[in-house]
C-alpha cells in the first residue's frame, strides 16, 4: 500500500507503530533490530523515536552525542551511515545530556511530537519506525492525530515477553489500537528462550509460545520470536551492529524472518 502523504512524510512510503504494554520487553530493541534487518534487506529505513522519558535508540546505534541540524524544509534527521540507509529522530539529540530525564507535561510532549512528525527532513524511505513508549499515553495518541495529518499509518507491531503476554497491559494495547482504528501488523514474542552464550544451544528458561497464542486469540498475526541473547544485549550496549556482527546466529535468523514477514505484510519487494 503506498501511502497517501504530504511534506516531509511526502517520501515515507510505510509508516509501522511499535507498540509495548509494560516497559522493558525490548520494544526499542526490537525497533533498532528491525530497522537494521530491513537494512540488510537493502531498504531505506527511518526510525522515529517518541520515546520521550527513556531515548535508548541512540545509544543503540551508537549516535548518541550527533547534532540535529536544520535546512529548508525543517530538522535533518542522523543518519547512522554514509550512505545515508538509516536515518534516526530523537529526542535523545536535543537533551545537553543524554542522561537527562524529561520530566515534562502532556502539552509539551504532544506538541513536540507534533513537530517530529512534520518537521523531519525524512527525503525518501521504505519504511519509518515509530518506537513509542510503553502502554497507551497522551504520546501515543499525539502520534495518531499527527501522523493522520500528514500521512497514513500501516499498523502497529506489538511487543511483548513470555511472561508479559498473561497480563493485561498486552490486551490493552490491542484495544487501544481496535478503538483508534490501527491495524494489528502482528505480535513478537521477545526474550523467548535463553541463547547460552558457550553453546548457543536455546533454552526455555520462562515459558514460551504465549506471543503465538495470544495471537491466535485476538486474530493478529504471530510474525515470530526472538530469544534472549547475550551477544544482542552486548551489540545494544556497545553500539554495534549484531546483524553484521553475527550474521549466522540463530537470533539473526529470527530477526530477519520477522523482517521478511513484514516486508511480505507490507507488500514491499
Ligand atoms: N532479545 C534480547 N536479548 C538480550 N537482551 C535483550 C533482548 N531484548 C531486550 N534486551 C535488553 O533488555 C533491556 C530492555 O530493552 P529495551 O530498552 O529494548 O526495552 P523497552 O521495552 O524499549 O523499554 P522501555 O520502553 O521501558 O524503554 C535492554 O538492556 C536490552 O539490551
Ligand atoms: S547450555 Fe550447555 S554450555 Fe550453556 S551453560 Fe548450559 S550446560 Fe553450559
Amino acid at each position: 500500500m503506498e501511502q497517501n502523504t504530504d511534506g516531509n512524510m511526502a517520501q515515507v512510503r510505510h509508516v509501522v507503530l511499535v507498540l509495548s504494554g509494560k516497559g522493558g520487553v525490548g520494544k526499542s530493541t526490537i525497533t533498532t533490530e528491525l530497522a537494521l534487518a530491513l537494512r540488510h534487506a537493502g531498504k531505506k529505513v527511518g526510525i522515529l523515536d517518541v520515546d520521550l522519558c527513556g531515548p535508548s535508540i541512540p545509544r543503540m546505534l551508537s549516535i548518541v552525542r550527533s547534532d540535529v541540524h536544520q535546512c529548508d524544509s525543517g530538522w535533518v534527521p542522523v543518519y547512522t551511515d554514509a550512505q545515508k540507509t538509516l536515518a534516526l529522530m530523537s529526542i535523545g539529540f536535543l537533551l545537553e545530556d543524554p542522561d537527562e530525564a524529561v520530566v515534562w507535561r502532556g502539552p509539551k510532549k504532544t506538541a513536540l511530537i507534533g513537530q517530529f512528525v512534520s518537521d523531519v527532513a525524512w527525503g525518501e524511505l521504505d519504511v519509518l519506525l515509530v518506537d513509542t513508549p510503553p502502554g497507551t499515553s497522551d504520546e501515543h495518541l499525539a502520534v495518531l492525530e499527527n501522523m493522520k495529518k500528514h500521512s497514513s499509518i500501516d499498523g502497529a507491531i506489538l511487543v511483548t515477553t513470555p511472561q508479559a503476554v498473561s497480563t493485561g497491559d498486552v490486551r490493552r494495547e490491542i484495544t487501544f489500537c481496535k478503538k483508534t482504528g490501527v491495524k494489528i501488523l502482528g505480535i513478537i514474542e521477545n526474550m523467548s528462550g535463553f541463547v547460552c552464550p558457550h553453546c548457543s544451544e536455546c533454552s526455555n528458561v520462562f515459558s514460551k509460545g504465549g506471543g503465538e497464542e495470544l495471537a491466535k486469540l485476538t486474530g493478529s498475526v504471530f510474525l515470530g520470536s526472538v530469544p534472549l541473547d547475550p551477544l544482542l544485549s552486548s551489540s545494544l550496549e556497545e553500539g554495534k551492529d549484531f546483524i553484521q556482527s553475527f550474521p549466522n546466529s540463530a537470533t539473526f535468523s529470527a530477526i530477519n524472518s520477522i523482517c521478511q514477514t513484514l516486508l511480505n505484510n507490507l507488500e514491499i519487494d
